[in-house]
C-alpha cells in the first residue's frame, strides 16, 4: 500500500554487511533517511564511511541489505524490476570505466531507449545531446575521442535520455579537472530545473555539495549522525562535535583549491 507522504526515496533501518561471522563488517547501519520529490539530497563523510555502499543498495546494484528501500511510497523489491529503472537512473564517478569502449555515443544513447521501448531514437538522441550541452555531432564518436567532462556529459546524457524523475549521483565530478568539474555542475543543477528531477548526490567535496543540495545527511561510520541545510554548512552550524571538526578540515583543506569559485551561480 503507498504511504501518505510526499517521499520518494525512503529507506527505514537500511543496513549493510559485508563477509560474514567473525570476519563480517556491518558498513551501514540502520540508516533511516528521507528525500522529498523535487529535492536535492547530499550524502557526505569521509572515505569509508558508508555512502557509495548506501548508493549501490539504493540502485539495486547490492541486493543484500536489511532493512528497506521505499520509492514513492511502496516498498521496492531487493531485485529490482525493469519499471524502477525507467524513474531512477545513476551516474557514477568515473566516466572512463563507465561507457562501452567500443561503442559510439549513438550506441550508448540508443541501448537505453530500446531496454525502455521508446520510439522517435534520432530525435531523443539530438535532443539529449543538445541538452547536455554537446553538439549533435558527437554521436559518431567513441569515448577515447573524449575528453573527461564531454564523457560525463554523454554519462549524464545516458540516464536522462528516458526521462527518469530521479538522478542517484555518486560523486560525478570527483574524477575530473576542478575547471571541468564547476561546467558539470552547473550543468548538473540547470538540468534539476529544468526537468523537476530529484537528486542524490555522494561526495565528500563540500563546495559540490553545498553548490547541488539543499539538504545534507553527515555520515560516520556507517551511520547518519545528522541533517544539515547547505546554509548550515557554510556557516559551520553543526550540531555534533564530529561535523564540526569534519567541516572545519574539510573547508580548510579546499584553501588552496578554488572550485567555489568556478561554480558560477546560474
Ligand atoms: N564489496 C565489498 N566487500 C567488502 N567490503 C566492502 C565492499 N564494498 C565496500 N566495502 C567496505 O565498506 C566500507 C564503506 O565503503 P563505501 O565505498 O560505501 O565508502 P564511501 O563512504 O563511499 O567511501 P569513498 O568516499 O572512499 O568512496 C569500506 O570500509 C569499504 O572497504
Amino acid at each position: 500500500m503507498k504511504d501518505s507522504t510526499d517521499n520518494l526515496i525512503e529507506t527505514r533501518a537500511l543496513s549493510v554487511t559485508f563477509g560474514e561471522g567473525a570476519s563480517a563488517n556491518r558498513v551501514v547501519n540502520e540508516v533511516s533517511f528521507h528525500i522529498v520529490r523535487g529535492e536535492a539530497y547530499g550524502l557526505i563523510g569521509e572515505s569509508g564511511c558508508g555512502k557509495s555502499t548506501i548508493l549501490q543498495a539504493l540502485v539495486g546494484l547490492n541486493t543484500a541489505y536489511d532493512g528497506a528501500i521505499l520509492y514513492d511510497g511502496q516498498e521496492v523489491p531487493h531485485r529490482r524490476e525493469k519499471s524502477f529503472f525507467r524513474k531512477v537512473q545513476m551516474v557514477f564517478q568515473d566516466p572512463y570505466a563507465s561507457l562501452h569502449p567500443r561503442k559510439i555515443v549513438h550506441q550508448v544513447l540508443l541501448e537505453p531507449l530500446r531496454i525502455h521501448g521508446f520510439d522517435q531514437h534520432e530525435e531523443r538522441i539530438s535532443a539529449v545531446l543538445d541538452a547536455v550541452g554537446l553538439g549533435r555531432d558527437f554521436r559518431y564518436r567513441y569515448p577515447h575521442e573524449l575528453s573527461g567532462g564531454q564523457r560525463q556529459r554523454v554519462a549524464i546524457a545516458r540516464a536522462l535520455i528516458i526521462e527518469p524523475e530521479t538522478l542517484l549521483l555518486d560523486e560525478p565530478t570527483s574524477a575530473l579537472d576542478v575547471s571541468v568539474q564547476a561546467e558539470i555542475l552547473n550543468l548538473l543543477k540547470k538540468l534539476r530545473r529544468e526537468r523537476k528531477l530529484t537528486y542524490l548526490m555522494v561526495t565528500h567535496d563540500l563546495a559540490v555539495v553545498t553548490h547541488i543540495c539543499g539538504r545534507v545527511g553527515m555520515m560516520n561510520q556507517g551511520e547518519i549522525i545528522e541533517e544539515l541545510s547547505a546554509d548550515e554548512i557554510r556557516d559551520l552550524r553543526a550540531v555534533k562535535d564530529y561535523t564540526r571538526v569534519f567541516l572545519a578540515a574539510s573547508i580548510g583543506s579546499r584553501a588552496s583549491r578554488s572550485i567555489s569559485q568556478e561554480v558560477l551561480p546560474l
